[in-house]
This record gives C-alpha cells, structure tokens and sequence, in this order.
C-alpha cells in the first residue's frame, strides 16, 4: 500500500504548468499570470481631485478668504487653467488638477456666491482652510511609470483584472486553463431522471466532478459513461478527449468488470493500492501529449474526496499554480469517531462552533454515504495509526471554502 501523501507527490511532480497565451482582461478571470504586469503610466496617471469642490493656491485660502471662480474642470477635462491671485477653480472629483493649485477645498467647506446658467458660482468663501495637498490624489502615488504592478504567479480576480486595465493593459498573458475531460463507467448507471430497474442506480460522479471542477476554475472538456463491456470504446475516449487532463471513476478496483483497468493498463496507467480511505484504488498515468489520466474509485465519496486530495492540486499545477492546496486548519473533535485500520482517513465533517469539527453524517466514512456528502462542509484527515479519534482531539482539516 503506497502513503497518500506519496501518491499525490507523484501525481503533483507528473503535472507541469500549461503553456502561456496571451488573451483578454475578459477570459482571464481565475488564471494564473504567466508573466508580470508592467505599468504603462504611473497611476494616477496624473494629479486629480479627490473631491467635488474648489482648486486652490493654499497660500490664498485661508478661512474666511474670499476667492472668484474662474474656471470650470469637469473629469475628462484636458483644461488646464491658470489661477491668478485670489482665484479658484471649481473642480469635480477625478477631474486633473490645475498646475497652479495646490490645495482642494471640499465643497462642503465653502459657502458659495450666485451661480451662472451651468451652475457655476461667481465666487467662493472658504469656511476651513484646506491642509497642504488637499484632496489631491498625487500622480503615480499608486504605482510608478514602468513598475511591477502584477507579479507572474497571482490569480487572476476581479481586483487583479482591474488593477491589470488600470496598468494600461487590455490582455495579459497566462497559463491556460485546463480543460478536463469527465468518464464515468459502470453497467448500472442511468441518467438521474430515468426510472432505475433492479440493479441500477443514477449516475452521480459526473455531475459532482463537472460542478468541482468549474468551482475550482476548470474548464469540463467533455462528458461520457461507458457501460463496464465497452473497453475499446472507453480507449478511444480516453486518446481521442479534446482536453488537458482525464478523470474516470469507476472500475478501478479488483472486481471482474473493471473496465478501466482493463482498457488503460496496457497503456501505461498504474493502478495501486493507496493507504487513503476512502479512495483506495487509484490509477495514475500519462497519455502520450501528457494529459494526466486519473483513474478513481467508483463510489460517490470516494470520487468527491480523491478529487479533492489528489486530482485537484494536480489540475491547479497544470493551470500554473504555485501553492495548489486548501487552506487548513487545527479544530478539535466534538464528538467521537472510528477510524479504518492501517489507512489515514478522510471524514467529511461539518464544522462545530469556531473551532470544533464533527462527523457529517453519523455513518463515519463509507464511501458509499453519497446523499450525506450534501451536509459536509469540510474534510477531515486522520492519520493511519489513529484508530479512534476522541471527544477534544487536535484533528487537521482542509477547508473546502
Ligand atoms: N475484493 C475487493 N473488493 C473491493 C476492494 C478491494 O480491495 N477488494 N476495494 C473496495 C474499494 S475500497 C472501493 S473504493 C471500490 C472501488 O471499486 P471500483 O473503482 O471498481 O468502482 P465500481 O465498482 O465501479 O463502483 C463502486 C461503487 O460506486 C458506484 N458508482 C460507480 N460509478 C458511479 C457513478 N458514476 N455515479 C454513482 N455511483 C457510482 C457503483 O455502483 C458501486 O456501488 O471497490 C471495493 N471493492
Ligand atoms: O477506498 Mo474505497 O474508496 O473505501 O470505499
């Protein structure tokens, strides 16, 4: 039996980054950068106003002085208007502030003079003088002309994708994302919707990988079920998928119909023993592009708790991520639990209060368990030699949120 931390080493070292391409800000979104992001301006890009009011020479605005309004600077302007001695401009926030001011008095700080037809007024009083700089946002106080304003390695967000338009770029480059291409395998299974005869049940692997696969960024490629006589059709499925990565499940254990390992290991993929429960069975392989094949138990449980301790962090490597793990934490037992012998577990948990965890579902880990997955928020992983967690023990979990 191989440790599972083992498996998924060898399955994280097999997956290399996507190449790069260059695409818009607009399908971007949840890829990893490839290279940096250099800013083409200083952002700002040039001194504007922090607020509506008045552009000001500070030295002339004092409380209770008395300044004409000479000029008008709306956002988009390109006007740059002189100020001569006692003298302001209205000006609007965003909009870029006249060189020869160096202060802006919010309008709430003035009392203002009979208006023109635009609403302009002939004259202001300053109500309280303004700090040096005020209400100025500074060019490049952001970011200077030429600096780094996006590193390659980060995920691309909403904020990221902003910062990357406001840098003066409408593409960037990044890893691909990968698309990953769904087979699902077994005699038994028939569609949710159908009316299941004695003997099958609804085919439920595919639609839980489909919804893990896009909440983790992933492109589905395709999805396909293959009845357990159908090798040579599920080959063909496997070489011919328009994807970067393969996930079967199903047919991966010792049984006399397992088709997945029949049909895939003669082509090189290595079905083992993995000392995980659930998850057992698990085949591991490379087509010859070197689109990783994952090869995974049948049950329900077993496919949601594989994806997520080895599948995922591979497929994350594959779109360029640097650190491809859940986030975990140390919570303590609320309640106790059995643990299989000679395999870590991993329990889907709900979480207890700010930091307590307790089974989902009061039948511990059965991989067949599929409807009490729906009350998990969490997933616990025990170690192989404990063979009973205990009401106050120190358990790690990986956070699926
Ligand atoms: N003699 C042994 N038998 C088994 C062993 C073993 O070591 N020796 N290992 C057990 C373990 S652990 C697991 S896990 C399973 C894995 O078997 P397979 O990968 O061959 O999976 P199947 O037999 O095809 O299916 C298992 C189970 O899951 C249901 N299933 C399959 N696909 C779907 C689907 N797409 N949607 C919903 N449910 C699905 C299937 O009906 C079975 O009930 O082997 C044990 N046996
Ligand atoms: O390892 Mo199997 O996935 O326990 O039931």
């Amino acid at each position: 039996m191989i440790p599972w931390e083992e498996h998924r080493e060898r399955l994280l070292t097999a997956a290399r980054p996507l190449p790069a391409a260059t695409v818009p800000l607009s399908l971007a979104g949840g890829c990893v950068l490839a290279s940096d992001v250099v800013t083409r301006w200083p952002v700002p890009l040039f001194d504007n106003s922090a607020m509506d009011g008045y552009a000001v020479r500070r030295a002339e605005a004092p409380e209770g002085a008395r300044l004409a309004v000479v000029a008008d600077v709306a956002a988009g302007s390109a006007e740059d208007p002189e100020l001569g001695a006692g003298e302001a401009a209205r000006i609007m926030t965003g909009a870029p502030v006249p060189t020869a001011a160096d202060a802006v008095v919010p309008l709430e700080a003035t009392v203002a003079g009979p208006a023109d037809a635009r609403g302009v007024p002939g004259w202001i009083e300053v109500t309280a003088a303004p700090a040096p700089g005020a209400h100025v946002r500074r060019r490049g106080e952001d970011l200077a002309a030429g600096s780094v304003s996006l590193s390659a390695g980060v995920v691309l967000g909403p904020w990221q994708l902003a910062a990357a338009a406001a840098a003066g770029h409408a593409e960037v480059t990044v890893h691909r994302r990968p698309r990953v291409a769904v087979i699902s395998t077994g005699t038994e299974l028939i569609d949710p919707a159908g009316t299941p005869r004695r003997g099958q049940i609804p085919e439920s692997n595919s639609v839980l990988l489909a919804a893990a696969l896009r909440a983790s960024g992933l492109d589905l490629a395709s999805v396909d079920r293959v009845r357990d006589d159908e090798g040579e059709r599920l080959a063909r499925l496997v070489d011919a998928a328009e994807a970067d990565a393969v996930i079967l499940t199903g047919g991966a254990s010792v049984g006399a119909y397992d088709v997945v390992k029949e049909a895939l290991a003669p082509r090189g993929v290595a079905f083992d023993r993995i000392g995980i429960q659930p998850g057992k069975p698990q085949g591991f392989g490379t087509r010859a592009d070197g689109a990783p094949i994952f090869a995974l138990p049948g049950n329900p449980v077993a496919v949601a708790t594989s994806f997520e301790v080895f599948v995922r962090p591979a497929l994350l490597r594959l779109a360029g991520r640097a650190d491809p793990f859940r986030r975990e934490e140390l919570r303590r037992a609320t309640a106790p639990w059995r643990c299989p012998a000679g395999r870590a577990q991993v329990l889907p948990v709900v979480l207890d209060g700010p930091d307590g965890v307790a089974p989902a579902t009061a039948g511990g880990s059965g991989s067949h368990l599929v409807a009490s997955l729906a009350a998990a928020e969490a997933l616990a992983i025990v170690p192989a030699s404990v063979e009973r967690v205990m009401e106050g023990d120190e358990i790690l979990v990986m956070m699926l949120a």
